[in-house]
């Protein structure tokens, strides 16, 4: 990466490479504004845009990310190249210093306005654990899996920003062995380790979106947090799929990574045996080389590969959209839970305890198989960037409160 005056380290969290968007507000100024995060700093987007006279300012002035995700790919590319000559050119920094802010004093904010909000279920190896646990006595992937990427509509109103606590959900649950429910909070809570994506370009009804349109509509990219009530999940969710037992909260990180800051993470995915319909073909790679890492109160306890999800988000895209359904700005669609396939790589407490059967141990000594009231969990991501740096994904955290 080209050198900047703002003197970077070259390990900083958000360097040149990232330049990731948010939403920021401060002490002396709550009004909520856009920020791109770089190194300790938080520029005021909007306010910068403005000093020098860029032709996105209008787009960038706002209290949210909305109006640039719906300005379109071309925008998307003239804001990302500004940032960068502003960055490196000497002669823009009188403009642009007096619109940083100290990254650790601000306050963040969800970023954009969610349309809808759908999550996929796209890692084979998340599926057939799954499977395995859930309903041991058939096939672990259903007929359909590899013809068509499964997915279930979420609750768009329950998607918090990083660091907003989790109240533990109540609801119906069928203990082992019993016939009839049993009313109460949830004593199967668990995480879902997933990236998130950003939809910007809407699409008419009536339409599809291809494959290799993806670029045109697809903003960016974020990590997520499905959280999911295991017990609550388990007993409700025959034959329409979950409901109360995700919708309670959804998590994401704070700060959207560009599509074109994922141009070195790029990577062909898994084959695709038996080959998808031509709807599902696509001509460009859109495997990501995305590196997760979850931590329960501060242990790691999983690093999920991204890159080996059975689906692409491009794939995911044209399927939601193949039967003529509209995007809108704003709408979030996840990848569904990534898990490798090793042990230390399940992205849920579900499968890293073999349904609850083998409690993890934490370095303190406890045990642990799902989550207690006072945890903390923070799902965490980097990517390969241009010539050998590192693209920053922050990180999605959440603490579980004591049921109401
Ligand atoms: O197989 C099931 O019955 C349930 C699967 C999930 O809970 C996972 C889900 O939300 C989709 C995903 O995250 O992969
Ligand atoms: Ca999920
Ligand atoms: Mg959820």
């Amino acid at each position: 990466m080209p050198d900047s005056w703002l003197d970077l380290a070259p390990d900083t969290e958000f360097g040149l490479a990232t330049l990731p968007y948010g939403v920021f507000s401060t002490d002396a100024d709550p009004a909520t504004r856009i920020g791109v995060a770089v190194g300790a700093h938080v520029l005021d987007l909007g306010a910068a845009a403005r000093a020098v006279g860029a032709p996105f300012a209008d787009a960038v002035a706002a209290p949210n990310l909305d109006t640039l995700l719906a300005a379109g790919r071309p925008v998307w590319d003239g804001v990302r190249a500004a940032l960068t000559a502003w960055f490196t050119d000497p002669a823009f920094e009188d403009r642009i210093r007096p619109h940083l802010a100290d990254r650790a004093s601000v306050r963040l904010h969800l970023p954009f306005t969610v349309a809808d909000y759908v999550d996929f279920y796209s890692s084979e190896h998340h599926a057939h654990n799954v499977g395995r646990i859930f309903r041991p006595e058939q096939e672990p992937l259903t007929p359909n899996w590899k013809h068509l990427p499964i997915g279930y509509h979420g609750r768009a109103g329950t998607v918090v920003v990083s660091g907003t606590d989790v109240v533990r959900p109540t609801g119906q649950r069928r203990p082992p062995g019993e016939q009839a429910p049993v009313f109460g909070p949830s004593t199967r809570l668990d995480i879902e380790a997933e990236v998130g994506f950003v939809v910007g370009t809407p699409s008419p009804m009536g339409e599809r979106v291809p494959v290799d349109s993806f670029a045109d509509h697809v903003f960016g990219v974020f990590l997520l947090n499905d959280w999911s009530s295991r017990d609550l999940q388990a007993w409700e969710y025959v034959p329409l799929g979950p409901f109360l037992g995700k919708s309670f909260a959804t998590s994401v990180s704070p700060w959207v990574v560009p599509l074109a800051a994922l141009e070195a993470a790029r990577v062909e995915q898994p084959a695709q045996d038996p080959e998808p319909l031509p709807y599902l073909r696509g001509s460009e790679p859109w495997g990501l080389d995305l590196r997760l890492e979850v931590y329960l109160n501060g242990n790691r306890v999983s690093r999920p590969p991204f890159a080996g999800m059975y689906w692409t988000a491009a794939q995911q895209l044209a399927h939601m959209t193949v039967n003529g359904a509209s995007l809108r700005t704003g709408d979030v669609y996840a990848s569904g839970t990534v898990s490798g396939p090793d042990k230390e790589q399940r992205g849920c407490f579900l499968e890293l305890t073999w349904g609850g059967r083998e409690p993890l141990v934490l370095a303190d000594g406890t045990e642990r198989t799902f989550l207690e009231d006072g945890d903390e969990v923070v799902i965490r991501a980097t990517a390969p960037g241009p010539d050998g740096a590192t693209v920053h994904l922050g990180e999605v955290s959440g603490r579980i409160l004591p049921a109401r």
